[in-house]
């Protein structure tokens, strides 16, 4: 099966066909030149022909516990999630309906970052809220980059000669987030009932006291919007350096001595550790750790830098494995833990759920 793969991130939009399980095309435009004219969708269909099938990545599902064939009321419902991920849902409404337009009769169907973690444990998925705000159970803890953390998983289990138990896979792109996973499943997340919890991010503040922002709120010149803006757009290393959160510019200014830099990525490191140890908390002991996403990809040199930082937990790095490129273990032979370096296969896991869900009795 032929399956064009919308994925729409924070920083970039990545358009590729996936051909039987393996990636044929792929493109990538960054997100701000999306929006209005959709170029990159069209271009991706005008490029590559037409396919079987479309899978979309949307980050916010809900509790739904896998993929969905999209109609007009599903699509409704997804654009109602809106506000709980400004940055991505209301992007991959808008390229859903595209996609619907541009080639009728097609089956779209939307693959959700959340449903990796719809079985969180109690403990893990509720906030310590009033009881009558989490009757309905909707003020809980849903948790992001599941079609990521799918991928590692599977990987992971490839690299490594015996599948890890238990593992975290770290997250590390425009988006940051670290999940604990035991026999494939999520007990522990850093993300929670939006996108915006857990560790700094490219644009994104991660977890702020929220005494700190009902100060804000109560006394400085900002409203409800004003907040959201600063928060998810106007924070993180962005918010930081002046700059647009991208840390290939961050990492240059740093070691062009840019002291403003260094103090960001410290603060970017330091909270990105706190969150590691605090998810890596729900195992009883880790077998290996997958750094993932734009950042873990291209800047191992800060990954060795974060791991660096984290002696408690007995990581080590292999430098000479870092250096190479590729899906690859980067820890040392016969390390405590394996550490895996491996690029984000979200494309892969929305096509496998997207035929998955084609193929079942109940959708003919
Ligand atoms: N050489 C590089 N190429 C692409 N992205 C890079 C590179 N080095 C660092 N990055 C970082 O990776 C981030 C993009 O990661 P990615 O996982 O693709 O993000 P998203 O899916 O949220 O759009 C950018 O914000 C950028 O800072
Ligand atoms: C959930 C999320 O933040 O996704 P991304 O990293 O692709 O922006
Ligand atoms: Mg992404």
């Amino acid at each position: 099966m032929r399956i064009l793969v919308l994925n729409p991130g924070s920083s970039s939009m990545k358009v590729s066909i996936v051909d039987n399980g393996a990636v044929s095309h792929t493109a990538v435009w960054p997100a701000a030149d999306v929006g209005g004219d959709e170029s990159a969708v069209r271009e991706g269909i005008e490029r590559w022909g037409r396919p079987d099938a479309i899978a979309v990545r949307f980050v916010h599902g809900g509790s739904r516990p896998g993929p969905a064939l999209v109609d007009d009321e599903l699509l409704r419902w997804l654009d109602r999630l809106g506000p709980l991920a400004p940055l991505h849902q209301s992007l991959s409404v808008e390229v859903t309906r595209l996609v619907r337009a541009s080639l009728p009769g097609l089956p779209v169907v939307a693959c959700f970052d959340t449903s990796f973690h719809s079985g969180l444990p109690d403990a893990a998925a509720r906030y310590a809220l009033p009881r009558a705000w989490t009757a309905q159970n909707r003020l809980r803890r849903y948790g992001f980059h599941g079609l990521s953390c799918q991928y590692a998983v599977r990987r992971c289990a490839e690299l490594l000669a015996s599948p890890p138990v238990r593992m975290l896979c770290c997250h590390i792109g425009a988006g940051v987030s670290v999940t604990a996973i035991r026999h494939g499943v999520s007990v522990d997340t850093s993300m929670g009932f939006t996108p915006l919890e857990g560790a700094a991010m490219a644009t994104r503040s991660g977890s702020v006291d929220p005494g700190l922002l009902l100060h804000v709120l109560a006394t400085g010149d900002v409203d409800v919007p004003g907040l959201r803006d600063a928060l998810y757009h106007r924070s993180g290393l962005a918010g930081m350096t002046g700059t647009t959160g991208d840390l290939r510019d961050i990492l240059a200014a740093r070691a062009a001595g840019d002291q403003a830099a260094g103090a960001a990525v410290a603060v970017y490191l330091h909270r990105l550790r706190r969150e590691i140890g605090a998810v890596a908390m729900s195992l009883d002991r880790l077998d290996a750790v997958v750094f993932t996403g734009g950042v873990a990809e291209h800047q191992p040199g800060l990954i060795a830098e974060l791991v660096h930082g984290l002696p408690l937990l007995g990581l080590e790095i292999d430098t000479s494995r870092l250096a190479g490129t590729g899906d690859r273990l980067i820890s040392p032979p016969g390390a405590a833990v394996s550490l895996c370096a491996i690029a984000a296969g979200e494309d892969v896991e929305l096509a496998r759920e997207a035929t998955a869900l084609l193929a079942a009795p109940t959708h003919l």
